[in-house]
């Protein structure tokens, strides 16, 4: 999609091509670190088009780093950072837009009072007429915006409303919708679902799945092993800066990559200790103390 309206945040993707089968971004031993401390070392990961990969970990395990090499926020200072086979440094995010890489961070980016149809197209806005008498094409954009958020299957009531107005789940949704648009082709999402209840997290997995079924390689940042289990294709955890765990789908189990997000032997020597002061043996613990067993979404669906 080279023909799209340019702007701030709007991706205006080069002529480049997927290197071997579908890979667009790939990360070979890649690491950062920001002075004396190593944020993120020896991380591999790969993204294909087509394909949810999903990057878990616990606080301080190195996500937003890695998010920041992707999307030209930061450089890594060890290894190799590759898009359509290439190596590549970029200085800002724009580089990374220019190579189709969009980012949609959690809070979005967008001006709560101004309508659906006016964020879709901020900072890429559509114009008509020749300089000086250059207008915005208001109907032009609500059009486009109408329809591109009907082929992601997302129906609003009404595009004028403020964006500030609609759910949390329905702003990522229009931001992702954006995000096509614009000709991404590597999509990355930063905790989407992580301020979102069970519903609104729900609808915003669908349109990961949507945004994969239109051929986009998907970065799903998440604290969630549910979350990433519902619409992941390959899993990379991270602790410590460090990746812990690669796995398609068919290598692990969602009970597996639960452990892996928990941390299971930490949480079975948790167990151990708390046993120890109950005095009872680590079996005997009621179920609801049992800290390795999988963790059911709570009502609030948060993380
Ligand atoms: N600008 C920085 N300067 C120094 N250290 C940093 C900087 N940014 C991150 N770090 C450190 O790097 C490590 C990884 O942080 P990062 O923010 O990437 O983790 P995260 O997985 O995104 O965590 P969270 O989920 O809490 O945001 C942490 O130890 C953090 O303190």
């Amino acid at each position: 999609m080279t023909d799209k309206t340019s702007g701030t945040h709007g991706a205006v993707v080069q002529d480049s091509a997927p290197g071997q089968d579908g890979l667009l971004v790939e990360l070979r031993g890649a690491g950062k670190s920001y002075g004396n401390v190593r944020a993120l070392h020896g991380v591999d990961l790969k993204v294909h088009a087509g394909q949810v990969t999903c990057v878990l970990g616990d606080n301080g395990a190195g996500k937003s780093t890695l998010i920041k090499i992707i999307s030209g926020l930061h450089q890594h200072t060890e290894g190799e950072f590759l898009v359509d086979g290439t190596a590549v440094r970029f200085s800002t995010p724009r580089e990374a837009l220019d190579r189709g890489i969009a980012t949609v961070y959690q809070d979005l980016a967008t001006v709560p009072l101004m309508p659906v149809w006016r964020n879709f197209f901020l900072g890429s806005e559509m114009t008509r007429g020749p300089w000086p008498v250059r207008r915005l094409d208001i109907p032009r954009m609500k059009a486009t915006a109408d329809q591109e958020l009907r082929n992601m299957g997302i129906v609003l009531d009404d595009l004028e409303q403020p964006i500030g107005t609609l759910s949390g789940g329905q702003r990522q949704c229009v931001a992702i919708a954006r995000a096509v648009y614009f000709g991404a082709r590597v999509l990355i999402l930063d905790e989407p679902t992580a301020a979102l209840g069970v519903k609104q997290s729900g609808v915003v997995l669908k349109y990961i799945a949507a945004a994969r079924d239109r051929g986009l390689g998907v970065i799903f940042i998440t604290h969630n092993p549910h979350h990433a289990y519902m619409v992941g294709d390959h899993f990379s955890v991270l602790r410590l800066g460090t990746l812990e765990l690669s796995a398609d789908r068919s290598e692990v189990s969602l009970e597996e990559l639960t452990n892996h997000m928990a941390g299971g032997a930490e949480l079975a020597a948790l167990k151990h200790e708390l046993a120890q002061v109950r005095g009872v043996d680590t079996e005997e613990l009621p179920e609801e103390d049992d800290l390795t067993a999988p963790v059911a979404p709570s009502p609030e669906g948060t993380t």
